[in-house]
């Protein structure tokens, strides 16, 4: 359903960490504007359908505008309703300005990598309109049409501006090259990339990466380090079944290729502007970004508490161990304990967690399968952290990670 999935594509909320205010829902929720109530009648009434307008979408915009097809990888499979998604997202929270600005200037700017163009966003409107025109029949209308149409408009308006304020400042995307291919497990490896030209980033954040085999397919991972001297970057990738992109990196990587490097994102990031403890979750190769946390408060000179739990489903799959081992011998203030369980870290944290403590002080970072996340907030709030001090990336971005 359209509609569960387009949920799942939501601008971050205040409990999702990110943005300054909340999309507003329940009892205090404000009144929508007329416009937004016409928008989400046509939203409800194509959600049943929602495969048909996704393909009826992409149909008329490749069709219509066959220049457009390059923008988009060969095989359209988890990418293909991503940027119808992203609209109809856009355009359900049109009454939320503050958060759907923030959350269309990443989209613009992350958009740039695609080769996408100004002239390029009337076509794209014009399918939008023609699909749900088509399958939002009974809600569709004069109104109906005049309040989509302003919705794309102030929607594509924010994505291009972005896109130009973004130009003078950083390439659509950067070059890397791989300098080493680390093979921990059978299906999980280490890859260190020197990007072509300088790359900042925060610990915590992640990236969108394509190979040379599967052009235009993006993914995205999370930077292992903070950020380094030499300016090199790393990832820890898993070889997925059927994930194309993962494969690919664990199996046929090596040091020479090149990838390309969208821009960083994510606010999974330190505050620094606190001594909060740190209580971190990372499962499986979700351990990534935490290790990059950990150096950034190393670096920082904190001796906040920082308290990781490095769940997996084998000890062979807790691959980076050591290293987070060695890390605790070195810094009084970190401990590191690994936690073996096939049936799911949350189910064991709390009772991990609840013999340590109390957490009501602490910043908590989740990261890892996107169900783990889910679990994982849900026991957070269960130990007392209140959901404002839990982070974690969106849960959506990472659907497209497993590939
Ligand atoms: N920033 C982030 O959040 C990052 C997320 N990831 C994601 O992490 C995942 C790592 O995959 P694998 O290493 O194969 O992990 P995995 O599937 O082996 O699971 C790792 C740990 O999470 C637990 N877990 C799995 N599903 C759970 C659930 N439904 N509820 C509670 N606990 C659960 C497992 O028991 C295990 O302890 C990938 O999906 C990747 O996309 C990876 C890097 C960064």
């Amino acid at each position: 359903m359209l509609e569960a999935r387009h949920r799942m594509d939501a601008p971050p909320t205040r409990s999702a960490r990110r943005g300054p205010s909340r999309i507003p829902s329940g009892d205090s929720a404000p009144e929508p504007s007329p416009d937004a109530v016409l928008i989400r009648r046509t939203l409800a009434e194509i959600a049943p359908v929602a495969d048909k307008v996704t393909s009826y979408f992409y149909a008329v915009v490749f069709t219509g505008y066959p220049d457009l097809r390059g923008l988009f990888p060969a095989a359209m499979d988890v990418q293909r309703d991503r940027l119808l998604k992203a609209l109809l997202t856009a355009a359900e929270h049109i009454d939320n300005p503050e958060v759907l600005t923030a959350y269309l200037r990443r989209l613009g700017t992350g958009h740039r990598k695609y080769g996408t163009r100004p002239e390029h966003y009337p076509p794209v409107g014009e399918a939008l309109i023609g699909a749900l025109a088509r399958y939002a029949e009974s809600t569709w209308g004069p109104e109906t049409e005049a309040a989509w149409v302003r919705a794309y408009t102030a929607i594509s308006q924010i994505m291009i501006d972005a896109a130009a304020e973004d130009e003078p400042k950083a390439p659509p995307w950067w070059h890397a090259e791989v300098v080493s291919h680390d093979l921990r497990t059978s299906d999980i490896a280490v890859i260190t990339v020197r990007p072509d030209q300088p790359y900042s980033f925060l610990a915590g954040q992640y990236t969108s990466l394509e190979t040379p085999w599967w052009p235009r397919i993006w993914r995205h991972y999370s930077f292992a380090s903070a950020p380094r001297g030499d300016g090199l970057l790393s990832f820890h990738v898993k070889a997925v079944p059927a994930g194309w992109v993962s494969n690919a990196l664990v199996r046929h990587a090596r040091p020479g290729d090149v990838l390309r490097l969208g821009p960083p994102a994510g606010s999974m990031v330190v505050d620094h502007s606190t001594d909060n403890g740190m209580l971190c979750l990372g499962g499986g190769t979700g351990i990534a970004p935490i290790k990059a946390l950990i150096e950034d408060v190393a670096e920082h000179g904190e001796r906040r508490p920082v308290e990781v739990f490095f769940g997996a489903r084998s000890d062979d799959d807790l691959y980076d161990k050591d290293t987070l081992l060695g890390l605790q011998r070195s810094h009084p203030w970190l401990s590191v304990r690994p936690v073996v369980c096939d049936e799911g870290l949350a189910r064991q944290l709390p009772q991990a967690v609840g013999t340590h403590g109390p957490w009501s002080s602490y910043d908590a970072f989740v990261s890892g399968p996107a169900a783990m996340i889910r679990s994982g907030v849900d026991a957070l709030k269960r130990i007392g952290i209140p959901g404002d001090r839990i982070r974690h990336d969106e849960v959506e971005e990472l659907a497209g990670v497993a590939g």
